[in-house]
């Protein structure tokens, strides 16, 4: 039985809380340009169609739950952590808050989160629940240049030397819910062979990465996840 299981998750676990995922038909890539609304080159040029961007995601999310698939997630940390004396990684790509809402504790949100922000001019972050925009105001240093706290592309992800620890204990690597298309998310799977660790797909249809996984299973997330964890 493992005891220190190391979780990616993405896009896909949310999809059945009703968000959309990013290159499914009519995801977020149908709607809108990567490097328009998801790079620090696109705010520079356009700020107000990347607030606009992200503040519907934020209003979005206030609108949806957690489904069986986090709650899932929920008990496999308490079983490893009182169980196995063990633990959980829970490590993802979404910048929705649905894993801590459905009660997970330890969460690297390694895109960033859509409920801070961050100020350009002294690097503080903290809480941001309404539209963001740039008029408005940071309360720590009194200058008007917050943005998201997001990782755009060509940005440097968060939390890498934790994602690395993580993997060098773990037995056992589970992704769920992603295309494995963006690095260097997509090449923890890799990384986990190479380390000898047992890797498991959860997903609704093989990734990009499929190959590389030692068991796969194809389903949707509320259904697929709860089964496997049981
Ligand atoms: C497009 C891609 C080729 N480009 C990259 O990967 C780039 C460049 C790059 C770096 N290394 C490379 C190597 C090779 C090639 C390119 C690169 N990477 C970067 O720029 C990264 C930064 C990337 C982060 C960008 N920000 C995001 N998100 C925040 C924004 C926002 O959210 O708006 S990425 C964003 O897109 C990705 C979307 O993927 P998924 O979540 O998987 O979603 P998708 O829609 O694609 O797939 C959904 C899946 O779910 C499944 N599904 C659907 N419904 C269900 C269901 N119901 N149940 C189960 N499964 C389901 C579907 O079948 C599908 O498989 C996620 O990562 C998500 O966070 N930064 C970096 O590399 O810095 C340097 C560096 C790196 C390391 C160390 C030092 C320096």
């Amino acid at each position: 039985m493992p005891r220190h299981v190391v979780v990616l998750t993405g896009a896909g676990i949310s999809a059945e809380s009703g968000l959309g995922t990013f290159r499914d038909a009519g995801g977020l890539w149908a709607n809108h340009r990567i490097e328009d609304v998801a790079t620090p080159e696109g705010f520079i040029k356009n700020p107000q169609l990347v607030h606009y961007f992200y503040n519907q995601r934020r209003a979005e999310l206030q609108r949806v739950a957690p489904n069986a698939a986090h709650h899932a997630l929920v008990d496999l940390e308490a079983e490893l952590e009182v169980g196995m004396g063990g633990g959980l990684t829970l490590i993802t790509q979404n910048v929705d808050d649905l894993h801590e809402r459905a009660g997970s504790r330890s969460v690297l949100h390694m895109h960033g989160e859509l409920l801070k922000a961050r100020c350009e001019a002294c690097a503080a972050v903290f809480p941001w629940h309404r539209d963001l925009g740039s008029e408005d105001v940071c309360i720590a240093c009194g200058h008007s240049s917050l943005r998201p706290r997001i990782v755009w592309f060509g940005e440097v992800p968060f939390h890498l030397d934790a994602i690395d620890a993580a993997m060098a204990r773990a037995d056992l690597f589970i992704s769920i819910g992603t295309s494995g298309s963006v690095y260097p998310a997509a090449g923890l799977v890799r990384l986990a062979r190479t380390l000898g660790v047992r890797t498991v797909e959860l997903n609704l249809e093989p990734s990009e990465n499929h190959d590389f996984f030692d068991e796969s299973h194809q389903g949707p997330a509320a259904t697929i996840v709860p089964a496997f964890i049981a």
